[in-house]
């Protein structure tokens, strides 16, 4: 039978070893704190961060990280937490471990994608990335869910044979650069439109988010390698799209409370969970600026956050810019080609 650890207990760890433990393997959930996995082995619940999804009866839960000697591991690990993970899951893994990375974020410092943060500390290791629009809560209680397995594709197979089920689709992209891209930026951009949410607009405004992010996801994406194609897809604006909308976002709810006013370290502790896009803003301000990349909506998202910008006067700085064309590249050349008429 398969061996599978699933390394972190947060939410979607928790779903993912559910999913995973149902599918008929032999899952060990890997908790960092004893109390907690304690409980969790008591109760088959994990009640702190996905409360009402019962472990089947095989699951496993422990703090033993030589349940990392399994043929697949799983990192649910927030992102500024995963090199530390790896470092640590380093000697406990079989020579052939195939690894799965699921959280969604950029390194701080270096601007790493986690996929290579995970290569550059488990060297040999193949390495593939999980991500899609996919909640932990739902995909807890079997919702049908789409996602895509990114890496070198037949390896992308193998992860997509292990977590496929009738519930859980998986489909595979070879562009790992613009899959990681896609599912780190699609945060910035939900946080933003929580704060317009809780400034009180409406829908024409988080649409108008929603749309011109991706054209900021896709910007810096490309620019870093990615395929622009993958961003019109699961790990682009699917995920884009459940982020900035869904009840259950991290995310957006923190965006919300920062648009009604409280204090960032409040709205994140009131959240209680991990609010990736809060550091991904940070590294997406600091790519834009190396790269020379236009990211208006990302240096509001800066400000607001971390000099103390008002967030309804971020929102007429994006309103009152210069005017732009929608498609700028296209209109280059087709302003070219009129030019080129008159002469
Ligand atoms: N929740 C979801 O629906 C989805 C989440 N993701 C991504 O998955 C990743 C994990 O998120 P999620 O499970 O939701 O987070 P949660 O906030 O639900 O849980 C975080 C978990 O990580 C542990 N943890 C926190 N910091 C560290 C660290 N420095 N080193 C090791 N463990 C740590 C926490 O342990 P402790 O309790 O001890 O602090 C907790 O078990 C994120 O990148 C997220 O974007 C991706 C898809 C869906
Ligand atoms: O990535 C996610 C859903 O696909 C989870 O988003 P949040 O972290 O905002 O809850």
């Amino acid at each position: 039978m398969v061996k599978v650890a699933v390394n972190g207990a947060g939410s979607w760890g928790t779903a993912l070893a559910v999913l995973l433990a149902q599918a008929g393997y032999s899952v060990t959930l890997i908790g960092r704190r004893s109390e907690e996995v304690e409980e969790m082995g008591r109760r088959r619940e994990n009640a702190r961060y996905l409360p009402g999804v019962m472990f089947p009866p095989d699951l496993q839960v422990t703090t033993d990280l030589a349940a990392l000697n399994a043929d697949l591991v799983v990192f649910s690990i927030p992102s500024h937490g995963v090199r530390e993970a790896a470092r640590l899951a380093s000697p406990h893994l079989r020579a052939q471990t195939l690894i799965v990375n699921t959280a969604k974020g950029l390194e701080e410092g270096s601007h790493k994608r986690l996929s290579q943060v995970l290569t550059e500390e488990l060297p040999g290791h193949p390495v593939v990335v999980l991500s899609g629009p996919s909640h932990a809560e739902e995909v807890g209680l079997n919702m049908p869910t789409t996602v895509v397995a990114a890496g070198e594709l037949t390896t992308a197979q193998r992860v997509q044979d292990l977590f496929m089920t009738p519930r859980f689709r998986v489909y595979t992209n070879p562009d790992l650069v613009g899959v990681e891209l896609g599912g780190a930026l699609k945060n910035v951009i939900a946080l933003c439109t929580g704060i317009a949410e809780g400034l009180g607009y409406g829908d024409n405004t988080k649409a108008a988010l929603m749309t011109r992010g991706l054209a900021e996801i896709a910007r810096l994406g490309t620019a870093m390698g990615g395929d622009p194609l993958t961003f019109a897809g699961l790990a682009g604006v699917g995920d884009l799209i459940v982020t900035c909308t869904s009840r259950h976002s991290r995310n957006r709810r923190a965006g919300v409370a920062l648009g009604e006013g409280k204090p960032l370290d409040l709205v994140l502790s009131e959240v209680g969970m991990v609010v990736e896009g809060v550091r991904t803003t940070r590294v997406a301000h600091e790519l834009a600026r190396l790269k020379g990349i236009a990211m208006p909506i990302v240096e509001e998202a800066f400000q607001v956050l971390f000099a103390g910008a008002d967030p309804k006067a971020a929102v007429s700085n994006l309103m009152e810019r210069g005017k732009r064309h929608e498609l700028e590249e296209v209109a280059a050349v087709r302003l070219q080609r009129e030019a080129v008429k008159r002469v």
